[in-house]
């Protein structure tokens, strides 16, 4: 990699105090965040968080309201220029005449410096289909292609936005494969997605936003032992949220009828204040899923001002997870 254009020691991404408006949307609210060279994060967050107004930023595509980005200790549109940053974004143009190999070499043809046709076409494992037209591949041998596409300038930083959407399940798998498989090389990725199994899989380090800000920061263990928690459900007939504000330690609540579901970290307590405070009956606790854990983190009950956002947020990382 063409390390000797890179500030010694720079953070691959640093952006602080991070601010998109357009006109009244506040899509990104104030974000901070630093990504050492070398390190793999998942920017993960539901429908509208700000990760592809973010991203955006970081490969100079549009520039911040207010706050800095700073990307390999350069302005994005330097790093850029530079061939120190390239992107693999899922709604890229591809030329659909062009054959795998020819649309390599109309784009290595705009860099003065590429790396080889055939051994980006290697590390991302489209060889075989050097000759096939482009609208003749799949959607994943498409999206390999683009990743094919962003490795010929050698970059120290690969962003990949929402790469996997719309692919079936095992083009996801052989175009992870293959990501993972050049990372090892210490290239620095940052991804954004939806899928949290992927950043899970995939990901060192997992930043989850929502609505604009960090709320959690993490390896995949961190992030789900702070997801960890149970629900409890119980049978209170008449149930009303009024009758629910003194609850303590709930995440979250939802009232489907006579029945109460309730989100905790803290289930005996709840449990307890149900039974001795209210009629409920019937109670069962039972263990959340991944997804639903994601949900209760990103969810609109931590607007609460002493949302469990705030309780259950991971140390702030800052240098490479250990
Ligand atoms: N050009 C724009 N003009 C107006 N609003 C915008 C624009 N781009 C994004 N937004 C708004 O900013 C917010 C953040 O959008 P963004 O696309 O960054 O979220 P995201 O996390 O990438 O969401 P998704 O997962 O749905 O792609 C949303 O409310 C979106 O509607």
């Amino acid at each position: 990699m063409t390390s000797t254009s890179t500030r010694q020691g720079a953070p691959a991404i640093e952006l602080r105090g991070l601010r998109k408006d357009f006109g009244p949307v506040h899509a990104v609210r104030g974000l901070d965040l630093t990504v050492e060279q070398g390190e793999i994060v998942a920017f993960l967050g539901p429908n509208g968080a700000g990760k592809t107004t973010t991203v955006d930023m970081v490969l100079g595509l549009s520039t911040p309201t207010a706050g800095s980005v700073r990307v390999l200790g350069r302005e994005p549109r330097d790093a850029v220029a530079h061939g120190l940053v390239a992107a693999v974004m899922q709604t890229a143009g591809l030329l659909k005449d062009l054959t795998v190999r020819e649309t390599l070499e109309l784009t290595g043809s705009l860099f003065t410096h590429t790396s080889s046709v055939d051994a980006v076409m290697r590390r991302a494992g489209i060889t075989e289909i050097a000759g096939r037209r482009v609208d003749k591949c799949s959607g994943g041998q498409q999206q390999r292609l683009r990743f094919a596409m962003a490795l010929l300038s050698d970059p120290e930083l690969l962003v990949l936005d929402e790469p996997t959407t719309g692919m079936d399940v095992e083009g996801r798998r052989d175009f992870w494969s293959a990501i993972r498989q050049d990372a090892g090389r210490g290239r620095t990725i940052l991804f954004a997605t939806h899928y949290l199994e992927e950043a899970d899989a995939y990901a060192d380090r997992i930043v989850l936003v929502r609505k604009g800000v960090v709320v959690a920061d993490g390896t995949a263990a961190q992030i789900k032992a702070m997801a960890a928690g149970r629900t409890v459900r119980a049978t209170l007939p008449g149930a009303s949220e009024a009758m629910l504000t003194d609850l303590p330690g709930a995440d979250g609540i939802e009232i489907r009828g006579d029945s109460v579901l309730v989100h905790s970290t803290d289930t005996d307590a709840v449990a307890r204040w149900l039974l001795t405070r209210t009629d409920a009956r019937d109670l069962e606790i039972a263990a959340r899923g991944i997804e639903d854990a994601f949900i209760a983190l990103t969810s609109d009950h931590q607007d609460d001002a002493a949302g469990p956002a705030a309780d259950a947020r991971v140390p702030q990382t800052t240098g490479s997870p250990a």
